[in-house]
């Protein structure tokens, strides 16, 4: 008797083949076969071929079981992650609805008042609960989306009432003399689809109010920095600005004079989730890294930042520390042409948050996400999945998940391309693949990734953000990414697009070559 899907030699060579997997129907059915043969009662005088011709067939039995449970446990881990990937999923359109209503929200109430008066400003109402809302037609303001329910003004150290700066951001192209905004890229009017306006012009930001409050923050461990911070801080209080520093600094500052009693700090965590409401502006002074530091501090919204370059490079950096003075002078002034550069919220999600759906804190990030070996010296092994599809298996060194502000540091290192900051969307850049074929992607902005260990990898991955902050993903743990609704405003030197190329040409001599001479071979 030969079964249908054995060969003479007991392999189970026709058997069908799903995505690399046997069909676990199939494979119960040729074990059934299997079985049956073994069972036939041995016929008297059998030699010792026809034993070995049953114990191989024993074996092809329990290979075969093993193959059936094996998939239905890949099943059921896949149903799993199917099922935590789906709220994360909704958890982000919640997360999303909840601004575009309160965005449409304020549209709605204020629509009548902008009819009426398109470029004057008036408080529109002013209630013990609620702070003004002011709403022109070519842009937003301040109070709209940085006005915080709980407190939207505070105490400075001799207790007098600050107010946040109100400032409003204008979109515009060059020569253009109407900026308007508008939500809406494509429109679609008497059946024909157009595109209605650029998603991204230059960001324009002017001050409604002048900036009371400035927050300084500093590049430990150099002399330079430190003389510029206190020069800097007694130039300011000249101006009448409220000073607020780290911890370290104020102490460093102290030990250099006690003149220096006037500038503020805050005391632990809990303080600095509330700095976005006291400070008008950010100055850093160091490099790239401190433009992280700076926006790693800010959970939620961040005002906007002015970075002058103490470093080496400098790619987000663009302002020059000796010129500090003519610099802040424009920049309190306003109006700022700013960059307005996404993050990327990261969850860690581990394999033991199982009956609930638990998250880690989610990690901001504005260069990028990094899911590397670590020290493990195996190939990672890393499954990735974009909303509901599947991209690839990375197997090589690792992968980075980056911003279009992070496409110039460690992506550009691996092979991802640059991409201007402004333009939304996340760059999926492998690190060293194990393949030829593995290019780099750019996906739009609004996707939803989920990076998974699988079960049967070998090793353990490591994620880090920003070059800081490894953890640990054991096999089963997923990190998922989607674009963060709190971008980090920086101002700009020239505009954006100036700054982007002079950083990409000082920065790292982007296509620089001697001009070929004009003498020489020729076209006739
Ligand atoms: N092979 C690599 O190129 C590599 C490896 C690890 C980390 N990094 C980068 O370092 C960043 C952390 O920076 P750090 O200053 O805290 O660490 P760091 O002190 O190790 O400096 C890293 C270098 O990357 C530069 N850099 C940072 N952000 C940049 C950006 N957006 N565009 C161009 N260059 C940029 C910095 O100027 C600095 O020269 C990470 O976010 C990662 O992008 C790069
Ligand atoms: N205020 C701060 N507190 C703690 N760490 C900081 C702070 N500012 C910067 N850092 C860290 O110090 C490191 C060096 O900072 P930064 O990149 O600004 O200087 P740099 O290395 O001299 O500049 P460049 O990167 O241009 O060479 C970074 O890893 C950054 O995260």
């Amino acid at each position: 008797m030969t079964p249908e899907n054995l060969n003479s030699d007991g392999n189970a060579s026709n058997l069908s083949y799903e995505n690399g997997f046997h069909d676990s129907f199939s494979l119960l059915n040729s074990e059934k076969a299997v079985k049956e043969v073994i069972e036939q009662p041995l016929v008297e005088g059998i030699d010792d071929h026809l034993m070995e011709f049953s114990e191989a067939m024993r074996t092809v039995s329990k290979a075969l079981r093993r193959a059936a449970e094996g998939k239905a446990s890949a099943q059921a881990e896949a149903s799993e992650w199917k099922r935590k990937y789906e709220l994360e999923r909704q958890r982000n359109l919640q997360l999303e609805n909840k601004v575009l209503t309160s965005v449409e929200l304020d549209t709605n109430h204020n629509e009548k008042k902008i009819e009426n008066s398109a470029q004057h400003l008036e408080p529109m109402h002013e209630t013990d609960e609620q702070p003004p809302i002011y709403r022109g037609k070519n842009g937003i303001y301040s109070h709209e989306v940085l006005w915080d329910k709980q407190q939207n003004s505070c105490s400075n150290a001799r207790g007098k009432l600050i107010r946040k700066a109100s400032f409003k951001l204008h979109w515009s192209c060059k020569g253009e003399k109407n900026d308007q905004h508008k939500h809406d890229i494509v429109s679609f009017e008497k059946g024909n689809i157009t595109t209605a306006e650029r998603s991204s012009k230059q960001i324009c930001l002017k001050w409604e109010s002048p900036p009371q409050t400035v927050l300084i923050l500093t590049k430990p461990n150099s002399i330079s920095v430190k003389v510029i911070c206190a020069e800097m801080v007694r130039w300011l209080k000249e101006k009448k600005l409220n000073i607020y520093v780290e911890p370290r600094v104020r102490t460093e500052l102290l030990t250099e004079s006690s003149y220096f009693n006037f500038v503020q700090t805050w005391k632990d965590g809990d303080d600095v989730l509330l700095l976005h409401e006291k400070v008008d502006l950010v100055v850093t002074l160091g490099g790239d890294g401190t433009v992280l530091w700076a926006a790693s501090l800010f959970k939620g919204p961040v005002p906007p930042i002015v970075p002058f370059s103490l470093g080496s490079l400098g790619f987000m950096t663009p302002f020059h520390s000796e010129q500090y003075k003519e610099c802040l002078k424009s920049i309190l002034q306003g109006p700022i042409s700013i960059t307005l550069r996404h993050r990327l919220q990261c969850h860690v999600i581990r394999e033991a948050a199982k009956t609930e759906y638990e998250t880690e804190e989610p990690i901001l990030v504005l260069n990028e996400v990094t899911v590397d070996r670590g020290i493990s010296s195996f190939l990672t092994n890393l499954e990735c999945y974009c909303d509901d599809s599947f991209v690839t298996c990375v197997q090589g060194d690792g992968l980075i998940l980056s911003t279009t502000s992070g496409s110039t540091a460690y992506s550009l290192a691996a092979g991802g391309s640059m991409v201007h900051p402004q333009v939304p969307g996340i760059l999926f850049t492998p690190i060293c693949p194990h393949s030829l074929s593995f290019r780099p992607l750019i996906l739009p902005e609004h996707v939803t990734l989920r990076i998974q260990v699988p079960f049967n990898s070998r090793g353990h991955a490591w994620v880090s953000f920003d070059g800081k902050d490894r953890k640990q993903l054991a096999p089963g743990d997923a990190l998922v990414c989607s674009m963060s609704v709190w971008p980090v405003p920086t101002a700009c030197r020239g505009d954006s697009t100036n700054d982007f190329l002079r950083s990409i040409h000082e920065g790292l001599h982007w296509n620089l070559r001697k001009t070929q001479s004009f003498d020489g071979p020729r076209e006739s």
